[in-house]
């Protein structure tokens, strides 16, 4: 038995399906989705298969749970008959720690937790991994093998997910909306829409290169932009008056403590 059932075909589910087919084609993988409406569309778009989870757990070796954490129990509930040790159910849910899926589950079965994020869309994913009790190095292998087509991966303790789960599954959504708020100040400057969209990207496209390749730290490269008496120390100032740090880390540390309070309950 071969093959990858993606359960719950929303955003990340999408995210992680279309890189996966892009890769490798859509032979062998199935979407179990709620809405049949939905699944619909993703089977045209991507040329996969559609099941229902009995179907599903009977011809794909992976189950990759990609529903709401809100959702995650009674989808177990439903799941469990099927499944078993012969399976890897990688779970991608937000603060669902790998106990609760493993008690809701036959005794035995494999279980992966993994944060990823939507820039898996465009290869650049950032996908984090930590095993359950019943998983073994290999099914950590298998789920990397999975991943690895759509960005990097790393592997981590459970203990540190909820933090992952504020950085970089929560992350993208930081960078655009900084990206979204420096394109108003480009209006409010009196640039058109377009004009300020393209300036601000590219700009979020090179400094994001900057910091992937340079091995500069990023104090390094924001002190190569700010020149003496400059314009760039003037905004600094502003950033640094407006307490933007500690606002970006307390939202951080929002964003950790509800995903352990997803973890800890089903609402
Ligand atoms: N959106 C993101 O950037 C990320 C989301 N996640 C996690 O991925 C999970 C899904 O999040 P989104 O894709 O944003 O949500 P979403 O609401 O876009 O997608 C969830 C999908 O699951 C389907 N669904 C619900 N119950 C189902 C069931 N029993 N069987 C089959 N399909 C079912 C829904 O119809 C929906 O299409 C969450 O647990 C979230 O924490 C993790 C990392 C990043
Ligand atoms: O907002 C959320 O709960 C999900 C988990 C990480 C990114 N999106």
């Amino acid at each position: 038995m071969g093959g990858l059932a993606v359960v719950g075909g929303g955003k990340i589910g999408e995210a992680l399906l279309s890189g996966l087919v892009r890769q490798g084609g859509g032979a062998g993988i199935v979407v179990v989705e709620r809405s049949v409406t939905r699944a619909a569309e993703l089977a045209g778009r991507y040329g996969i298969g559609t099941a229902d989870l009995a179907g599903a757990a009977a011809g794909a070796r992976v189950l990759l749970l990609a529903v709401k954490p809100q959702d995650i129990d009674g989808l177990l509930v439903q799941l469990a008959p099927h499944v078993g040790p012969q399976h890897l159910v990688v779970s991608v849910a937000a603060g669902v720690p790998t106990s609760r899926l493993e008690a809701a589950l036959p005794t035995g079965t494999p279980v992966v937790r993994v944060m990823p994020n939507t820039p898996a869309l465009v290869d650049e994913g950032m996908s984090v991994l930590s095993a359950g009790r019943y998983a073994a190095e290999a099914h950590l292998d298998e789920a990397e093998a999975l991943l690895s087509p759509v960005g990097q991966v790393r592997r981590v303790p459970e203990s540190q997910q909820d933090a992952v789960t504020a950085l970089s599954g929560s992350g993208p959504a930081y960078f655009f909306y900084l990206v979204e708020a420096m394109i108003d100040a480009g209006i409010l400057l009196g640039l058109p829409r377009d004009l300020a969209a393209d300036l601000i990207v590219q700009t979020a496209l090179g400094a994001a290169v900057m910091l992937r390749d340079s091995g500069e730290h990023p104090v390094r490269l924001r002190e190569a932009v700010t020149s003496p008496g400059g314009t760039t120390i003037a905004a600094v100032r502003e950033l640094e008056r407006h307490g933007v740090r500690a606002a970006l880390i307390a939202a951080i540390e929002a964003a950790h403590d509800r995903s352990v309070q997803l973890g800890r309950s089903a609402t």
